[in-house]
């Protein structure tokens, strides 16, 4: 056992970096001072559970902006058919959504009266003006122009969101993948309208049950579908929790963004982004 100086105590190294003027540092390179003077609480005086809905946010966005690079990532490489980096994308993907499914349980912790005390000082800002998560369903496929209007009053986010709505989606390249790989996937999906969400297509059925009924002689494309299948999977998980979580919080009320609330988030669970990679399961046999 090595000594110490005190009892229950672990001495600095000699070697350990002191004197760290001019140098690189913890804190510089990660910006901490931007990073943690960016938590200032809008209630007035500032409620003690404010903090903790800012935090809860701001580290979901911080993981939204990781998903929306490694997707992009992901749809770079299957276009260039670079499938195993790709792969290891969507990995790290499911990684992410498992925290961003973990955290909600922190945020369950604020109840209706802590809330309550605090939520008057949010106006009319919603969740649904969240850029980063926007970009998100639009690069999953999930494309719908009519939410693009709450960014008019900044006309970069605006841009950004075009972009990714005028840009194929994860399953469009895929899609596009298996057509260059020999699958007879229909000519009307490769030339589809990109800027909607794709919808259900009858003649991708015969496609996947070929690959789920001999995965052996389409290994890649195999283990592709299941990527895709679990990260559909953990996105529906995240946006159940959140109705769970706002239905504990505030009940059927309206929200601060302007809808229904509760109804309006729970339409969301019908919306599929690659439903015959769902459908093709009933034939499989
Ligand atoms: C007390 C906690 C929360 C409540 C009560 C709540 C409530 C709501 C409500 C009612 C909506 C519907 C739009 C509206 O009218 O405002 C909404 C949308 C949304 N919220 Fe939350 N939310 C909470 C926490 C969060 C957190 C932590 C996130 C993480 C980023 C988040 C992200 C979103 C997103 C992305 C939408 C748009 C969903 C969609 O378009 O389907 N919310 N939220
Ligand atoms: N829409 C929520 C308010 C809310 O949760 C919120 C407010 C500002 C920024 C993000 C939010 N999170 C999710 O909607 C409500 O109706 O209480």
């Amino acid at each position: 056992m090595t000594t110490s100086s005190s009892p229950n105590t672990r001495d600095v190294e000699a070697g350990i970096h002191r004197d760290l003027r001019e140098e690189i540092t913890y804190g510089g390179y990660l910006k901490l001072d931007q990073l943690l003077s960016a938590q200032q609480p809008l209630s007035d005086p500032p409620h003690h559970d404010e903090l903790l809905f800012i935090i809860q946010h701001q580290t979901s966005e911080l993981w939204f902006k990781l998903v929306i690079h490694e997707l992009h990532y992901v749809m770079e490489r299957l276009a260039a058919d670079d499938l195993a980096p790709a792969l290891k994308s969507l990995a790290r993907i499911k990684h992410i959504q498992r925290q961003l499914l973990e955290q909600w349980t922190v945020l369950a912790t604020l109840t209706p009266s802590e809330y309550a005390q605090f939520r008057g000082s949010l106006g009319h800002s919603s969740g649904f003006q969240s850029a980063q998560y926007r970009i998100v369903e639009f690069l999953l496929g999930n494309k719908n122009t009519q939410m693009i209007e709450v960014f008019d009053h900044e006309p970069e986010t605006r841009a950004r969101l075009e972009e990714a709505l005028h840009a194929p989606s994860l399953y469009d390249e895929f899609l596009r993948y298996l057509a260059r790989h020999g699958h007879d996937v229909p000519k009307d999906l490769l030339d589809r309208d990109v800027t909607r969400a794709h919808s259900f297509h009858e003649g991708l059925i015969p496609v996947l049950k070929e690959i789920y009924e001999h995965p052996e002689d389409h290994w890649a494309a195999y283990e592709t579908c299941e990527e895709l299948v679990d990260i559909e999977e953990s996105f529906q998980l995240w946006r159940f929790r959140h109705l769970k979580t706002v239905t504990r919080i505030i009940g059927f009320k309206r929200g601060t963004g302007g809808s229904s609330g509760v109804s309006f988030l729970k339409a969301a669970l019908d919306l599929s982004f690659f439903p015959e990679l769902l459908a093709v399961r009933t034939e499989i046999g």
